[in-house]
């Protein structure tokens, strides 16, 4: 198993306690694709967060190959968030003033890792990606799909054993969408990445393998893909006009 989440709270404290997740318990398995879909503010990145180590949960346990990232040390933390894990977000978060080959390859310089072995993981990648021809542009060079590739394959370089992924498709026209959902599943495909993503987009979480809904802080339901996409797809539709709070954006 991947990631095991088991009974998962997470209370914000302030003057009124605010509970964004209620005991929350799910696994990934080794290869699988899924994603987190719910109304705004359901807990879906407050998931992600807990998962990722940005947040910290309050009661419960994330279990990432069998290790509890949230009971090791800063130095054993950022070892293991670069070693097991990578992420992707909405804002593609790349350094301006490197060139898209120096973004996707920072961590591995960070880490001191070989050259020989640095352009041999950026080949791999990039031929994977399609991205091989931008290598050397600045940033500013490049589309907003093409950005988000170069995020993709900078937080795949490490081989993480799973990919978090917050709305990486939030700032793609459907076209860009389109692609990038296209890269997820040869990443996931090819390279046996596990990959969790959260989206509000019915057409973006079709691309999973399985789906599971939350409202209220609470794990409401979850859908697998079966054999027919379009068939999914309307399923993840009727779940979510069925919880509510999205069905404008469809
Ligand atoms: N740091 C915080 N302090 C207090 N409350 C918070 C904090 N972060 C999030 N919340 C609350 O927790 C709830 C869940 O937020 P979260 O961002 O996880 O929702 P979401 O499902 O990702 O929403 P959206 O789809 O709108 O991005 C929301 O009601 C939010 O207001």
């Amino acid at each position: 198993m991947v990631l095991q989440v088991k009974n998962l709270s997470k209370i914000y404290l302030g003057k009124i306690n605010y509970t964004a997740l209620e005991r929350i318990e799910f696994n990934l398995k080794k290869g699988e694709f899924v994603g987190v879909m719910g109304p705004s503010g359901s807990g879906k990145t407050t998931l992600l967060n807990c998962v990722s180590t940005i947040d910290e949960p309050s009661t419960g346990e994330v279990l990432v190959n069998g290790k509890n990232p949230h009971k090791l040390g800063e130095e054993e933390l950022s070892k293991f968030r670069r070693s097991e894990l990578g992420f992707v977000f909405q804002d593609f978060n790349l350094v301006n003033t490197l060139t898209v080959k120096e973004n996707i390859i920072l961590p591995l310089v960070l880490d001191n890792i070989g050259l020989e072995i640095i352009e041999e993981r950026l080949n791999k990648i990039s031929k994977l990606l399609g991205i091989k021809e931008i290598l050397n542009k600045r940033t500013f060079e490049i589309s907003g799909g093409q950005a988000q590739r170069i995020a993709i394959a900078r937080a795949l370089i490490h081989n993480p054993s799973l990919l978090l992924a917050d709305e990486p498709t939030g700032n793609l026209d459907t076209k860009a969408a389109k692609d990038v959902m296209k890269i997820f599943t040869a990443i996931n495909e090819e390279l046996n990445t596990s990959i969790l993503m959260v989206t509000h987009d019915p057409y973006i979480a079709s691309f999973c393998n399985r789906v599971i809904f939350i409202k209220d802080g609470n794990l409401y339901n979850e859908i697998h893909k079966g054999d027919n996409k379009s068939i999914f797809y309307k399923k993840i539709i009727d779940m979510l006009s069925f919880l509510g709070g999205n069905i404008d954006d469809i």
